[in-house]
């Protein structure tokens, strides 16, 4: 795959996909572009991405264009590179652009586009952070005119983020909330069975080290054993045991439903976001 990858913003989000691209394709063929130059330089040197000066210049320089600004910002930036994808649309030059913004669906996108570029293929993507390491769950919404070729493209592009699914968009604000926002669940987890196992006298980097490596584990016995997780947690209470009481005080204190309502709550945020276009 020798096409050009620009990325338009090098934050939490964009920087952890710009790392797992690097390391799919020849850093070479990747731009990378942010408000904050020096943030962009930076990563940069670190990957062996090239960068470019500014959003009109990643635009002409990308045949994929990834947009990993926030959703209040990309209906500027769409509006911004827009007179640049239109002089290359004019040379018959086919290029893709890729929203990563949570909420905002693609017709919604389009239309902060200006001119003949409004027909360009677009793809949702949605991805979590963990692609930084190759870990994520990453899911990929388009319409009609993204042609099969260009899907195993930005496969190839993608690839080395984690796993990728093809989701109808209808799914996208469902799949954001139960990936792209569930790390961030996953980590105030760990952190509150770390602070406990401080409490119970571990140092603090064994205690991170134990409960990250247990979370992880019970993760991949879900994925990889296809068993259910309540099953799976029959399995490690013995009667009388400790475990059990554990998950008792879990129950005590509403950690299901908690778990729950941060899903519902995160999704009706996604649903609002979506709003602002
Ligand atoms: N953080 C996450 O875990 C995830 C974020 N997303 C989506 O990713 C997008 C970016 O979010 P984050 O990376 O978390 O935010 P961030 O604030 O870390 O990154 C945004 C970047 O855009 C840059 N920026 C701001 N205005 C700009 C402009 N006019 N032109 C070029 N660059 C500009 C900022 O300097 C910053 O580096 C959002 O749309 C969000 O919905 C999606 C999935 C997960
Ligand atoms: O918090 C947010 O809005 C973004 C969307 C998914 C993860 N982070």
């Amino acid at each position: 795959m020798n096409k050009k990858i620009a990325f338009i913003g090098s934050g939490n989000m964009g920087s952890a996909l710009i790392r797992a691209a690097s390391r799919a394709l020849n850093p070479q063929q990747i731009y990378i572009t942010d408000y904050d130059l020096a943030k962009a330089s930076s990563l940069a040197r670190e990957t062996g991405c090239q960068t470019a000066a500014t959003n009109a210049d990643a635009a002409g320089l990308g045949d994929f264009i990834f947009l990993c600004v926030k959703p209040q910002i990309i209906g500027d930036v769409l509006h911004e590179i827009s007179p640049y994808l239109n002089r290359q649309c004019e040379t018959g030059k086919e290029k893709v652009l890729i929203s990563i913004a949570a909420g905002l669906t693609i017709e919604t996108l389009r239309q902060k586009l200006d001119g003949a570029c409004r027909r360009l293929p677009f793809v949702r993507i949605m991805p979590n952070t963990p692609a930084a390491i190759g870990k994520g769950m990453l899911a990929m919404a388009f319409g009609p005119e993204v042609s099969e070729d260009i899907l195993a493209d930005l496969e190839l592009v993608l690839f080395r983020a984690g796993r990728i699914e093809r989701l109808s968009e209808t799914m996208m604000d469902a799949f954001t909330t139960v990936s792209g926002c569930v790390p961030a669940f996953a980590y105030l987890f760990i952190e509150a069975l770390a602070d406990g196992a401080v409490l119970t006298g571990l140092s603090r980097h064994q205690a991170l080290t134990y409960a990250a490596q247990a979370v992880l584990g019970a993760a991949a016995m879900v994925l990889e054993t296809g068993r259910h997780p309540g099953e799976l947690k029959d399995a490690v209470c013995s009667p009388k045991g400790s475990t059990i009481a554990g998950v008792s005080a879990l129950e005590r204190n509403g950690f299901r439903s908690a778990a729950i309502e941060a899903i519902t709550d995160a999704y009706q945020k996604n649903t609002e976001l979506g709003k602002i276009g």
